[in-house]
């Protein structure tokens, strides 16, 4: 995030390029106490973040139906998190899905 910004005045598009800047950051670097960084260099590969988005996407879709806000919002950014770095490891990034999104307008 830059200088200035606080959490609660930045959006969400923001949050999410920041938030992207981090794990490339984290898949460049591969710091060891770093979550990320263990999913790029996980011995499943690319399956530890697919099985961690179906874990997500389950915890997600519980919350929901206990019609739990809080919850719900903690399992979408969960979610979210897992994403970008799944378009990270694809050598994607946010402006694809913007661009997906967009043309759907
Ligand atoms: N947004 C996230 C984020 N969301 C979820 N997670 C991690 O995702 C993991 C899986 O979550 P689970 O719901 O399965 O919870 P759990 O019970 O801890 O799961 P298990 O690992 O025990 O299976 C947890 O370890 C969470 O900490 C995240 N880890 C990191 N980030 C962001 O990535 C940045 C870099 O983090 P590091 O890689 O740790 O430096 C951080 O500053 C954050 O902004």
């Amino acid at each position: 995030m830059s200088d200035g910004d606080s959490v609660e005045d930045a959006d969400f598009e923001s949050v999410v390029d920041d938030l992207f800047e981090t794990i490339e950051d984290r898949k460049r670097d591969l710091p060891e106490d770093s979550y990320t960084a263990s999913l790029f260099t996980h011995e499943k590969g690319e399956n530890a973040v697919l099985e961690k988005l179906g874990e997500e996407s389950t915890e997600l879709i519980l919350a929901a139906k206990d019609d739990d806000h809080e919850e719900l919002a903690a399992e979408s950014a969960d979610f979210i998190y897992h994403l970008l770095v799944l378009l990270s490891m694809k050598e994607m990034d946010p402006d694809d899905l913007r661009e997906e999104l967009e043309s759907r307008f």
